[in-house]
């Protein structure tokens, strides 16, 4: 900004109401912060399981379109300070940008109501087409509204502070992040469990609604808080538009270095200089100090592609480990609040104690230093959830590949029975009904016999055997003796259900994938002679039929199964991510329920997620180290008129970082995911290497000493009026061109 228009503004800076040392205006702006932040990372929370659950996209898509997302939402801030700087001013940006944001909230929260769209009412949408359209248009106006803000609210804070409330704007950007954080943390505590609640007009489902609802509320409230200070905020006019005349002096220098190519020219020291024909020495200072800095920006993306998968494969790790921590229960979700918890602890520790005394030592802790250790760590979390995932694949069942089947057999005759597989030894199915003999014991009916060159025994599903066949012949020894072909699903898992008459077996298919969200998928095989109903489950239950999987959600739940005439009620306890089948026995209401046997399909979760908390640490850690040093970094080294030019830069290093994941996860598809963690950790420590030698060439300076010397420069300099005379009549000269094409 010219000095002539600073010292305006300046002294169009009224004497505002103050309160502690703090303009009393200050406290709208980091309560709408703590809004807006409650309301971004609220939805986010949500935002995977949503698009998993409800949406039914597979894994690698919710987690490509949740980073295209977050990538949208950190390139729309140059939008948002070209807006402010060159046209509306901060003020009506934020207000006009955080309508486009509420009302995007607004949309989204509509776009999951399963009801607009269940004619059938089944429970599920009948026009994805309708959901999918409303999330993304809603998404695409969130991003909108929250990147277009983000670097205009906290520059719009520090214009609050006087000349003599130095002091006071320095604690007012710590206080700043700690409001990001605080409002981070609430929302990703509250969000996931008001998801976790049922709600629905024709059906109870998980409700999405109110997840994405109360998030949208928040924002309406930001925008109210902030509306509310309006009268007693300093407001500054827009500054010209900045972005416009660095491009032009960049396409300036650009095209006449590229017409002076000739040897015959004399070289300049740097391109730039080729700009100095036209623009001020000042400008090309400026420009010079902000492209030494996006230079050193190029590598930094690669931290944030890492460090935003907490959002998303860290999440979906969460769904297959248990969050039983005794007196309460973590959903999945509510783990990323490990990371502002940890902030708001690190953040002080590090800046009052670790820093401090890395400088006692005599260490010289350089804040591009401070960015590559920083780099680092997030390196190892990536290790720590490698090594995360390898314990949770050791409990995952031993799926059928696409080549193999699998098959289990439940016996629930009367007797004993022994199958023959041609060319194999006979086998013994014990019967389930003779030996069942206490409560919930696991039925002994599946088959036990020697390993074969086509029939593997998996060590971690015991009951089920892998065929690498698809026919195969079973012959039972009743009489007369049963022979039955079965055609098995290439990579399926199937039980044969023998019920009481033999000759009824029948095939049916079983869950193949850890059941969503952690929860519990069961089944009932009704060996009652009667109809039954069971709470939970669609439909009344004929004899001999197996009922399909229904999901319940972790700890006790209770059946009532009922024949119309007599009832009794089963309860059990669940744990993260089983799957059980229930077989119900003839002499069902005679035992009260008690003779329900249960067969382990899928045993729960086992490993804990209090071990994600290490890779948490390790993140966060070097977010203090590499996002809090950055932040300053780009403060510090940006000229006083480019210092938001320099944010949106910075922010933009946070999308391309997110652009990173999603190629990576659509072309480098590994087949293990512990070795997609170890890929993204390597990379890191490769960019980090090659971030550490540019660091080392880099000369930290003082913008405004450089911006000083300069201008002393020009007092002395005859030829810069003209200059800025020619400057000022070409501008004049391009404007009537534009005028003259238009007409
Ligand atoms: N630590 C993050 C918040 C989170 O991930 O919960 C943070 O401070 N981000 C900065 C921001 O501006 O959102």
């Amino acid at each position: 900004m010219p000095d002539s228009k600073m010292d305006e503004t300046k002294k169009k800076k009224k004497k505002t109401a103050e309160c502690c040392g703090y303009p009393i205006s200050i406290f709208f702006i980091v309560v709408n912060e703590f809004c807006e932040r409650f309301s971004y990372y609220g939805m986010r929370a949500v935002l995977v399981l949503y698009f998993r659950y409800f949406l039914l996209w597979d894994d690698d898509l919710a987690t490509s379109i949740y980073h295209a997302f977050v990538a949208l939402c950190y390139l729309t801030p140059i939008l948002g300070a070209i807006i402010a700087d060159s046209w509306l001013g901060k003020f009506k940006t934020i207000i006009y940008l955080s309508i486009v944001y509420a009302v995007g909230q607004v949309v989204m929260a509509v776009s999951t109501i399963h009801d607009i769209t269940d004619a059938n009412r089944d429970g599920t949408p009948d026009n994805f087409t309708l959901h999918i359209a409303l999330s993304m248009l809603g998404l695409v106006l969130i991003a909108l509204g929250t990147g277009g803000i983000k670097p205009c609210v906290a520059a719009f804070g520090g214009d609050q502070f006087q000349e003599h409330q130095s002091r006071q704007l320095n604690t007012f950007f710590s206080v700043f992040y700690l409001c990001i954080n605080a409002g981070s943390l609430l929302s990703t505590l509250i969000t996931p469990v008001l998801r976790a609640q049922e709600c629905g007009i024709h059906t109870q489902q998980q409700c999405y609604p109110l997840a994405f609802g109360v998030p949208a509320a928040l924002m309406v409230v930001s925008l109210v808080v902030f509306i509310a200070g309006s009268g007693m905020y300093t407001k500054t006019a827009p500054e010209g538009n900045i972005m416009g005349s660095v491009c032009k002096c960049i396409w300036f220098a650009l095209n006449n270095r590229f017409r002076h190519r000739s040897d015959i020219y004399p070289k300049r020291e740097h391109w730039m200089d080729w700009a100095e024909e036209k623009y001020d020495k000042l400008l090309i200072a400026q420009i010079k100090m902000v492209l030494k800095v996006l230079f050193l920006y190029i590598p930094l993306p690669m931290f944030w592609t890492l460090f935003d998968q907490k959002g998303s494969r860290w999440t979906l790790q969460a769904t297959t480990m248990t969050g039983d921590f005794g007196g309460f229960v973590l959903q999945p979700d509510q783990m990323q609040t490990v990371n502002p918890i940890l902030i708001l602890t690190l953040v002080p520790i590090m800046d009052r104690i670790i820093f401090p005394l890395i400088k006692k030592c005599g260490l010289n802790f350089s804040p591009l230093k401070r960015m590559t250790v920083g780099m680092l760590f997030a390196a190892t979390a990536f290790i720590a959830a490698a090594l995360v995932q390898m314990e949770i694949d050791k409990t995952l069942p031993n799926f059928p590949s696409s080549s193999e089947s699998q098959l289990k057999v439940v016996n629930m005759h009367s007797e004993s029975l022994i199958v023959t597989v041609p060319s194999q030894e006979p086998l013994l199915i014990g019967s389930f009904e003779v030996q069942h003999t206490s409560k919930h014991t696991t039925a002994v009916s599946h088959w036990c016999f020697t390993i074969s060159s086509h029939v593997v025994f998996p060590q971690s599903s015991p009951d089920y055997i892998t065929f690498d066949q698809q026919d195969i012949r079973l012959a039972f020894n009743t009489t007369p003796e049963i022979n039955k072909d079965l055609s098995l699903i290439k990579g399926s898992r199937q039980t044969l259900i023998i019920p009481s008459e033999p000759a009824e077996m029948y095939l049916k298919e079983d869950i193949k994938s850890k059941p969503k969200e952690g929860k519990n998928a069961v089944r009932f095989v009704n060996g009652w002679t009667a109809y039954l109903n069971i709470t939970n489950l669609e439909s009344s239950l004929q004899p001999s039929e197996t009922s399909n999987y229904t999901l319940v959600s972790q700890g006790m739940r209770k059946f009532t199964l009922t024949d119309g005439i007599q009832s009794c009620e089963f309860s059990r306890k669940f744990g993260f991510g089983s799957s059980y089948t229930f077989l119900i026995p003839s002499d069902l209401f005679s035992t009260d329920c008690e003779s329900i046997k249960e067969i382990e399909d899928m045993q729960p979760n086992s490993v804990h997620m209090a071990l994600q908390i290490p890779q948490y640490f390790l993140i966060t850690t070097g977010e203090v180290m590499f996002s809090v040093t950055g932040l300053q970094f780009s403060y510090s080294q940006a000229p006083k008129n480019m210092k938001s030019v320099l944010q949106a830069g910075w922010l933009c290093t946070n999308a391309v970082g997110n652009i990173i994941v999603l190629i990576v996860a659509e072309l480098g598809k590994l087949p293990k995911q512990w070795a997609e963690y170890v890929l993204f950790a390597s990379l890191l420590v490769a960019v980090s290497i090659i971030f550490s030698i540019m660091a080392y060439f880099y000369t930290y300076i003082d913008p405004a000493e450089i911006e000083a010397e300069i201008l002393k420069q020009q007092e002395t300099d005859p030829d810069k009026k003209k200059k800025k005379e020619t400057l000022e009549m070409e501008e004049k000269e391009n404007e009537q061109e534009i005028k003259q094409t238009k007409i």
